[in-house]
């Protein structure tokens, strides 16, 4: 039996993936394979070493310290683009709520309700709705920073709202360019992109290099009036920056789906519980992908959508599997390939492929006879983890 641990509310239905005779899934789970997650942070927990892998149900993996798992050999697994239309959507809302009267609007419809006569009530709402009138997003400029696979979704989303597109993205990739729209106008860099929006929406992970990129001097580049849309993470922005642009009216309003203290009771702030992935789709969406990823590498060992091991994938054959992780130096696989000779185990099958300072490997074998050899390769020198799957 496969051990899976889950942290937050995973979708039945990814979780309804993981066969009963395969799989024991609890959130109570002692010593687990595996680790399924949304945003629980895993940084203070103290990992069982039976874990393998972890896979989080969604994009963003700053709530798992993916570097010190690495060099235990522990692959993490995320989902990529399994959420985006739940996030893009959501981005809609909050430029629609940022610009027209909607909130305010019925929140005094709201305060209305002790006038029982129809035709007064008409009469006063049209009197007083002069207040609560907006802007119309068609024409305006709105900028992207990350055009991944949420950014190329709303820059979609915007260009068939009829605004002009300006994108800044220095790490896109070749699978995120092909995606991307022609009609995205491509900003040098973000400094650029803010001083000609009217509104910029944030989709880069938080990582080191995007730590607070929207700061006080990012945004005294911002075109005055401008509402910023953050749906990525709370660390990319400086909040006290963020208050005083406001302030100043450099900022027009703030929209994100990550609420600070500072901005308790200001009107200018649209603040949402990250809410951004909270739709069943989504939700189902992410667990069946994690689910599928994990048992794929549980069973078989291939590997992907990790965000720290190579994707690694090769169709079974008659036999038995060895999958073993190595630091990225010279000759580990050679002396590995001489412990399955010295002890005459066939291969009939094989695959090696590095990423950073680590590799992974799949070795299809003859079935074997001799237990001895995953010790053997176990005790070879930078050999990190070894597993032998039936
Ligand atoms: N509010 C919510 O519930 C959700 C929030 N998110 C957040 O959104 C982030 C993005 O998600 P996806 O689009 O799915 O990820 P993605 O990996 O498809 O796209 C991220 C993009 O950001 C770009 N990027 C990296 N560093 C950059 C920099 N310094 N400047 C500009 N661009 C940079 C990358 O090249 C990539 O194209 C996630 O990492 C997560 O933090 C994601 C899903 C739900
Ligand atoms: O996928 C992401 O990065 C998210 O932020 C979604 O978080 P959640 O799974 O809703 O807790």
């Amino acid at each position: 039996m496969y051990k899976i641990k889950t942290f937050n509310q995973i979708s039945v239905k990814g979780l309804d993936r993981f066969g009963r005779d395969k799989y024991e899934v609890g959130s109570d789970i002692g010593h687990p394979d595996a680790i399924l997650l949304r945003s629980h942070k895993l940084h203070n927990e103290v990992l069982p070493d039976s874990v393998l892998a972890i896979a989080r149900a969604g994009a963003g993996v700053n709530n798992v310290p993916v570097d010190d798992y690495s060099k235990k050999g522990i692959v993490v697994f995320n989902t990529p683009g399994a959420n985006a239309n739940a996030v893009k959507e959501l981005v809609l809302a909050g430029m629609l709520l940022s610009s027209r009267g909607i909130k305010n609007g019925i929140d005094h419809v709201k305060t209305l309700h002790d006038i029982s006569d129809a035709a007064e009530l008409h009469k006063t709402l049209e009197a007083q709705k002069k207040q609560f009138a907006g802007q119309e997003l068609k024409g305006k400029t709105l900028g992207i920073i990350g055009l991944g696979a949420i950014g190329s979704l709303v820059a979609d989303m915007a260009l068939a709202l009829g605004m002009n597109v300006v994108g800044y993205d220095p790490a896109l990739s070749i699978e995120a360019a092909w995606r991307l729209s022609s009609d995205v106008q491509r900003a040098e860099n973000m400094h650029a992109l803010l001083a000609r929006c009217d509104y910029v929406s944030l989709h880069v992970p938080a990582i080191k290099p995007t730590l607070n990129m929207i700061n006080e001097d990012a945004l005294a580049q911002a075109k005055p009036g401008l509402v910023l849309v953050n749906f990525a993470r709370e660390s990319i922005v400086d909040p006290n920056a963020i208050a005083k642009a406001l302030d100043k009216g450099q900022l027009r309003t703030y929209v994100c789906d990550f609420p600070e203290p500072i901005f308790y009771g200001r009107d200018d702030v649209i603040a949402m519980p990250h809410i951004g992935a909270s739709t069943a789709e989504a939700e189902e969406n992410c667990a069946i992908m994690a689910a599928d990823q994990i048992m794929d590498f549980l069973e078989n060992g291939n590997i992907k959508n990790s965000v720290n091991f190579p994707a690694a994938a090769m169709p079974r054959v008659e036999g038995q599997r060895i999958v073993f992780t190595n630091e990225n130096v010279p000759k580990v696989l050679g002396s590995v390939l001489s412990v399955l000779a010295d002890h005459n185990v066939n291969v009939l099958d094989m695959m090696n492929k590095s990423r950073g300072d680590l590799a992974y490997n799949i070795l299809d074998v003859e079935q074997m006879d001799n237990g001895h050899v995953i010790d053997a390769i176990k005790n070879i020198e930078h050999v990190t983890t070894v597993r032998l799957i039936d």
